[in-house]
């Protein structure tokens, strides 16, 4: 079970990691998150951001998510983009906001200073980041970066990184602990998975299938993933809802497919926004008479 840590002193929060292309932001939360990695399953929650990866520590859970699109809008500046781009902002308890030392040289270009401007807008606590400092000429060198990162915004702190090497990586989690307000554990810790889009899947199947049908199949039903295949674009879900009677099977299915039909797509929408990933679902009803009394299915499934 997944306590609600409110009364324990437990921390946790939604942190934003933002900057121009190729500052090193994926680099900085692989770093950060490195084996820890454990999305098993969602609890509800409102971000519409997707999740890139979550760090537990003693008393704390961080949940790092991507902005959409933190680049400079080509044509109007006032565009819906923007406005995007500053509800996610504000929807997170905390920003990190990155640069590349290597770029900055003293001054900051266009793209930079857009994004630090975003961020100052949000009001959200920010922490700058001055990244790839290994590849600057010596210390002094750092200085000047800082400085003029200094001048962009209103920073809790500001630290000099290498995301690559994890140099200042712990400071900066240390950090980000600071900002994190007292809030739940949002997901659980445990099983490490290369897949964590297939139990979130599988959660927000179940959850569908119960709105769509109310009282009728209340508790007999439990969804399985079968099989994942990720393709270029799109990765592709094999999932079987099982239920314990034939009448439940046609229940679930509904007039002509069209229950199972909008159970899928309510679902799919749900974990694309919540991850950012384009998925194809496939869900298949079976009837598996007496399952919740079988210790081998139930193993199966991790329950
Ligand atoms: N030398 C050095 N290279 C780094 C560091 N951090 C990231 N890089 C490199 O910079 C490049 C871009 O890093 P990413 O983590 O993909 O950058 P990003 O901001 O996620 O890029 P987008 O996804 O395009 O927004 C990669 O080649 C990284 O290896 C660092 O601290 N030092």
């Amino acid at each position: 079970m997944i306590g609600d840590g409110q009364e324990d002193g437990f921390k946790s929060g939604f942190v934003a990691v933002v900057g121009r292309p190729n500052v090193g932001k994926s680099t900085l939360i692989n770093t950060l998150v490195g084996s820890k990695v454990s999305i098993t399953s969602p609890r509800p929650q409102t971000t519409r951001s997707p999740v890139r990866g979550v760090r537990n520590g003693p008393g704390y859970q961080a949940v790092f998510v991507d902005t959409p699109g933190s680049q400079k809008p080509r044509d109007t500046l006032r565009s819906r983009m923007q406005q995007q781009v500053l509800d996610s902002l504000k929807e997170a308890d905390a920003v990190l906001l990155l640069f590349d030392a290597t770029q900055v040289e003293g001054e900051l270009g266009t793209g930079d200073r857009y994004v630090a401007r975003l961020v100052a807008d949000s009001g959200t606590p920010a922490i700058a980041c001055v990244n790839k400092v290994d590849l600057l000429r010596g210390r002094e060198a750092v200085l000047p970066v800082i400085e003029a990162v200094s001048q962009t915004g209103s920073y809790r702190e500001i630290f000099a990184l290498s995301a690559l090497r994890g140099l200042n990586v712990e400071p900066l989690t240390e950090a980000v602990v600071e900002l994190l307000p007292p809030g739940p554990q949002y997901f659980p810790e445990g099983a490490v998975t290369d897949f964590p889009e297939s139990f979130i899947l599988a959660e927000y199947v179940r959850e569908k299938v119960l709105n769509a049908l109310r009282e009728e199949v209340p508790h007999a039903i439990v969804v399985e993933i079968d099989e994942v295949e990720r393709k270029e674009n799109v990765t592709v879900v094999y999932a079987v809802i099982h239920v314990e009677r034939p009448s439940q099977r046609m229940i679930v299915l509904g007039k002509n497919g069209r229950t199972i039909k909008g159970i899928g797509t309510e679902a799919r929408r749900d974990v694309e926004r919540l991850l950012g990933t384009r998925i194809y679902l496939d869900l298949k009803v079976k009837v598996t008479p007496g399952w919740r009394n079988d210790p081998r299915f139930l193993e199966r499934l991790g329950l």
